[in-house]
């Protein structure tokens, strides 16, 4: 059988907050990502959505459980192994594009190479790649804030892709846009699931965007309270379901 390409299980999480009984933000809480999956994470705002993913993404310690990733034990890992592991084998995909304003969109798009200390040509031949692909070939010579928030959005996904990691996390990755970015931002996301076998997870609160995953969790006070499969659904369909979904859990 084909591991999972992510792995967590009983996750807990409590922010210390002074001299009060803190509440667990997570409660025992076990996911996993298939290999070659794109699963979205919904919830109400302050249900422990991102905290999720900054565990998940290696960027935060939870207080107990475990997280595998490719077969990798990630909280076991010091800190050095994990940069390199981060670099290697993980994307991410921020609503505020974290892109570097006083490097070029291809600069940009070539940082995790360039940190990897990949050889010129094939970084050269990376970003052109991942630069047709996301239909931003022709803002290589640009700075970021030459670009709208939409072509933005593209490279910051160019960079999460160029090194062809298992793995994107996306955080809002639609937060920013307006209707048309968004859409277009998740037909890339979808395209780069389906062509490059790349595994997706991304935390969303718009019904929209979470239409283009494959299977979605609903996370609530910090567990998952449902569970949404597409299969073969068209994704207009897998919106309505959506929004029903989202209408029982609010009666
Ligand atoms: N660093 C922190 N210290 C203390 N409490 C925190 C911290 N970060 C988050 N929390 C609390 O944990 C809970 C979950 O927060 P989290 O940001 O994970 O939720 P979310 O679902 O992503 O919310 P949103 O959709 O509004 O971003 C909230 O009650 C929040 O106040």
């Amino acid at each position: 059988m084909v591991q999972p390409i992510l792995l967590a299980k009983n996750i807990k999480k409590t922010y210390q907050s002074g001299a009060h009984v803190a509440q667990p933000v997570l409660n025992d809480l076990s996911l996993t990502v298939e290999n070659g999956e794109f699963l979205a994470i919904m919830g109400p705002s302050g249900s422990g959505k991102s905290t999720l993913l900054n565990i998940l993404s290696t960027l935060m310690q939870p207080t107990s459980g475990s997280v595998t990733i490719n077969g990798q034990d990630i909280l076991a890992m010091n800190d050095k192994d994990m940069a390199k592991f981060r670099g290697q084998d993980m994307g991410f995909i921020f609503q505020n594009y974290n892109l570097i304003e006083s490097l070029t969109v291809a600069e940009n798009i070539a940082l995790p190479l360039n940190l990897q200390k990949k050889a010129p040509k094939l970084t050269q031949e990376r970003v052109q790649v991942v630069s047709e692909l996301l239909n931003i070939k022709e803002l290589r010579h640009k700075y970021p804030a030459e670009l709208s928030g939409g072509q933005q959005q593209r490279v910051g996904a160019a960079r999460a892709l160029v090194h062809e990691p298992g793995l994107i996390f996306g955080d809002e990755p639609t937060g920013a846009l307006d209707s048309e970015n968004a859409r277009e931002m998740m037909q890339y996301l979808t395209k780069i699931n389906q062509e490059k076998l790349i595994s997706i997870l991304m935390v969303t609160h718009d019904p929209f965007s979470a239409s283009f995953a494959s299977r979605i969790l609903f996370l609530n006070d910090g567990e998952i309270a449902g569970e949404l499969v597409r299969g073969a659904q068209s994704r207009e369909s897998f919106y309505q379901q959506i929004l029903q979904q989202l209408g029982n859990f609010e009666e």
